[in-house]
């Protein structure tokens, strides 16, 4: 079996390479014009309005009695939402947040010291959608799996990267807590239980669940309007946590008002339903498309958590969920099957699982 880090590289073999122009992030600080490279080629997607009329997106207090029926809604309704009293302590958050920027500031010589490769996973660049586009976004990234010990040293090579370690040490252990708790919520409102998803933990000798920490920044751009911070996406992941500090960017398409901004919460998380759980619960629970803006006055930062299944777990509809009435929409997928779909086409992905109307359905 391949192992964690193999699962998410790119495959050598694969007829697109990817190339350096596709991983090595510009000097955003001095770029006073917006280039070319990156003035944005719209998407249909992006054609829909920004609404200020739209209700919010949803909040769910994580102490109230109701958490679990108002988590159900806001999956059902958003696939997003912010959840509150979520016990991640608001000090880690600020010296997340501290630490993210430090990185971030660093001058661009030093910070390709810890590009990612070409194969890997870990490590500086720019998003690894990125060779799916045809412009460049205004956005670099540093990805972590585990221990950031390594691409740390190499960015600061005299020991000051113990902190930055420390710090994203505890921020993984705390989200990892938060993360398998807001996913037995979601599990508990569909009306599954453990043995109903017991397909979801591992084939004896492989690890629970995998979980990457991405790192965001979003310079300050000469020509917001025309440029794209993160283009529109769904997470591929069963749930992602976002911790988005207090500079708005987020945003995410309702199907009836367009484009919606995701107003930072001070001290709030973003909770954010991914393909695979949408996959899971059979549909019931929408994985929303979503992007992140640019601005021209504040350098825009943000963490996000991916959690999912341990890589040789087959995901499917949850058979609880399954009836004459609700037949199966997907088939049964892996979380490296479908990372390859989406390199295949990227947005048709989901699509590219769907059972045809005509099949004859089969569940776990
Ligand atoms: C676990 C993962 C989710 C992610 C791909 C990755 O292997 C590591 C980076 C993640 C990220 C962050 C920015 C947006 C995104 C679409 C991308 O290009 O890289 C997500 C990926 C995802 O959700 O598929
Ligand atoms: O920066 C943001 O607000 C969005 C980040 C995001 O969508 C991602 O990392 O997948
Ligand atoms: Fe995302």
């Amino acid at each position: 079996m391949a192992s964690i880090p193999e699962s998410f590289e790119n495959n050598n073999n694969n007829k697109n390479p990817i190339s350096l122009d596709h991983i090595i992030p510009p000097d955003f600080k001095n770029i006073l014009k917006l280039p070319t490279s990156h003035i944005w080629t719209p998407s249909p997607d992006d054609h829909h309005p920004l609404t200020n009329n739209s209700e919010p997106v949803p909040i769910v207090d994580l102490a109230s009695p109701d958490a679990l029926a108002l988590t159900a809604k806001a999956s059902e309704k958003w696939g997003i939402f912010h959840v509150t009293n979520h016990g991640i302590p608001v000090n880690l958050l600020s010296e997340v947040e501290v630490q993210t920027r430090k990185l971030f500031e660093l001058p661009v010589s030093q910070k390709l010291l810890a590009v990612r490769s070409p194969e890997g996973l870990t490590g500086y660049g720019l998003a690894r959608m990125s060779p799916y586009f045809p412009k460049q976004m205004w956005h670099e990234g540093f990805t972590i799996m585990g221990s950031a010990d390594h691409h740390a040293r190499q960015l600061w090579p005299h020991g000051h990267h113990i902190t930055f370690c420390t710090v994203m040490d505890e921020y993984q252990k705390q989200l990892k807590a938060l993360t398998e708790r807001i996913i037995g919520l979601l599990f508990k409102s569909l009306g599954l239980t453990q043995d109903d998803v017991k397909w979801l933990k591992p084939k004896n000798g492989s690890i629970t669940s995998q979980a990457v920490l991405q790192l965001n920044s979003y310079p300050v751009c000469p020509d917001p309007g025309h440029a794209m911070g993160l283009a529109p996406h769904t997470d591929t992941t069963l749930l992602t946590l976002l911790y988005q500090s207090n500079t708005s960017g987020l945003e995410v398409l309702d199907d009836s008002n367009g484009w919606v901004t995701v107003q930072p919460l001070p001290g709030a998380l973003v909770v954010n339903i991914g393909d695979l759980m949408h996959i899971i619960s059979n549909g019931r629970f929408k994985s929303v498309l979503h992007k992140a803006v640019v601005n021209q006055t504040h350098h825009r930062i943000s963490l996000a958590y991916f959690y999912g299944p341990p890589m040789d777990a087959k995901v499917s509809p949850a058979m609880k969920l399954v009836d004459p009435d609700h037949p199966p929409l997907y088939r049964p997928v892996t979380w490296k099957g479908y990372l390859d779909a989406k390199k295949k086409d990227f947005y048709k992905a989901l699509g590219s699982i769907k059972y045809d109307v005509n099949d004859k359905n089969e569940c776990n």
